[in-house]
C-alpha cells in the first residue's frame, strides 16, 4: 500500500517521515501545508522525505509546515536516522545522509526493544561569515550587531549550521516576547533567506536555556539546528565551554563544538504513530 508514514518527535519537535518512492501525491506547497495541519492533516512541525543520493547512503529533503524547504534540521536528522534504522533501510548503526545543507553522519548510540532511541549526529561546521549565513551586514561576521524592529531593537548574532540562525542573548526568557517578535525577525529584510530565531540565556559554563522561533514553522518546543547554532555562538563569544547542554521547553540536547567548528549533537527520539494517509485526505491533495 502507498503513502505509509511514521510520525516521530525529538523533544516535542515532531515530524512525519515518508519515502518519496512510496507516495502517490505531489509534495507541493499546498499539500505539505495540508498534511502538516493539525486539523485537516496529521499535524507536524514538518515532513522528512527519503530520497536517493549519489553522495551519501541516504538523501533527505526537509519540508517546513508552510511548504518551504529547509537545508538542515537537527531533530529532523535524528528522527530520520531512527526511521532508517527501525524500518530496515540499514542494518548499520552509522551512516551518511545528504541534505541541502551538506553531508551529515548519524550514529545510533542506544536502542530500546531493538528500536533506535538515542542518536548522535555530526551536523557539519558552524559558519559565521555574514554572506554565507546569509545576513546583510557590513561586518564579515554578524556578531553583536543591532537589528531595528518596528518598536524596538535587539543585539543579534548570526550563524549558519547548514540553515540560517539569529541568536539574541537574554537575561530572562519569555515565551510571549518570542511569540510577539518571532515572525517580524524571521521575515526581516536583513535576512534574504529568512531566519531561525533563538532567545538564549546562559545558565553556566555548560548550560544554556533557549526559546525557539523556527523559519516556516513558528514556535517549537525544541530544535536541533537551533541548539547547534546557539552552542556555536556561545563558544565563539567565550561564554561557555565547548561541551554543553541546551535546555528547551521540550527537553535537552548535548552539544559539542570542536576547535574547527564541527558540531556534534546527541539526543533522544520517540515514535508517536505510523499508518497510511487516508484516501479521503488524499482527495483533498492536489
Ligand atoms: N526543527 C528543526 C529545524 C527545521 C528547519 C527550520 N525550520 C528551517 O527552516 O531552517 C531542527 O530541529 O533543527
Amino acid at each position: 500500500m502507498k503513502n505509509f508514514f511514521v510520525k516521530t518527535h525529538g523533544l516535542g519537535n515532531d515530524y512525519i517521515v515518508m519515502n518519496s518512492k512510496d507516495i502517490s501525491f505531489e509534495m507541493n506547497e499546498k499539500n505539505i501545508q495540508t498534511v502538516c495541519d493539525v486539523h485537516y492533516g496529521i499535524g507536524s512541525d514538518g515532513i522528512l522525505l527519503l530520497v536517493d543520493s549519489d553522495k551519501a547512503d541516504f538523501g533527505l529533503r526537509i519540508l517546513n509546515p508552510d511548504g518551504s524547504e529547509a537545508e538542515k534540521s537537527g531533530n529532523g536528522l535524528r528522527i530520520f536516522a531512527k526511521y532508517l534504522y527501525d524500518y530496515g533501510f540499514t542494518k548499520s548503526k552509522s551512516f551518511s545522509i545528504d541534505t541541502l545543507g551538506g553531508l551529515v553522519y548519524a550514529e545510533v548510540i542506544e536502542t530500546e526493544n531493538d528500536k533506535a532511541r538515542l542518536i548522535k549526529v555530526d551536523m557539519g561546521k558552524a559558519i559565521f561569515e555574514s554572506a554565507k549565513v546569509p545576513v546583510i551586514s557590513e561586518q564579515v561576521e554578524c556578531l553583536d550587531e543591532e537589528l531595528q524592529l518596528k518598536d524596538r531593537s535587539y543585539q543579534i548574532n548570526c550563524v549558519s549550521v547548514g540553515n540560517p540562525h539569529c541568536i539574541i542573548l537574554k537575561d530572562e526568557l519569555d515565551d510571549e516576547e518570542i511569540l510577539k517578535y518571532g515572525s517580524e525577525i524571521e521575515n526581516h529584510p536583513k535576512f534574504p533567506n529568512r531566519i531561525n530565531l533563538q532567545f538564549a540565556k546562559v545558565l553556566s559554563r555548560n548550560e544554556v536555556e533557549i526559546r525557539i522561533w523556527e523559519r516556516g514553522a513558528g514556535y517549537t518546543l525544541a530544535s536541533g539546528s537551533s541548539s547547534s547554532a546557539v552552542a556555536a555562538v556561545m563558544v565563539k563569544k567565550g561564554l561557555t565551554d565547548r561541551k554543553l547542554t541546551l535546555k528547551m521547553p521540550g527537553g535537552q540536547l548535548k552539544l559539542e563544538i570542536a576547535e574547527d567548528w564541527e558540531i556534534q549533537m546527541t539526543g533522544e527520539v520517540r515514535e508517536i504513530a505510523s499508518g497510511y494517509l487516508s484516501p479521503e485526505l488524499l482527495q483533498d491533495l492536489s
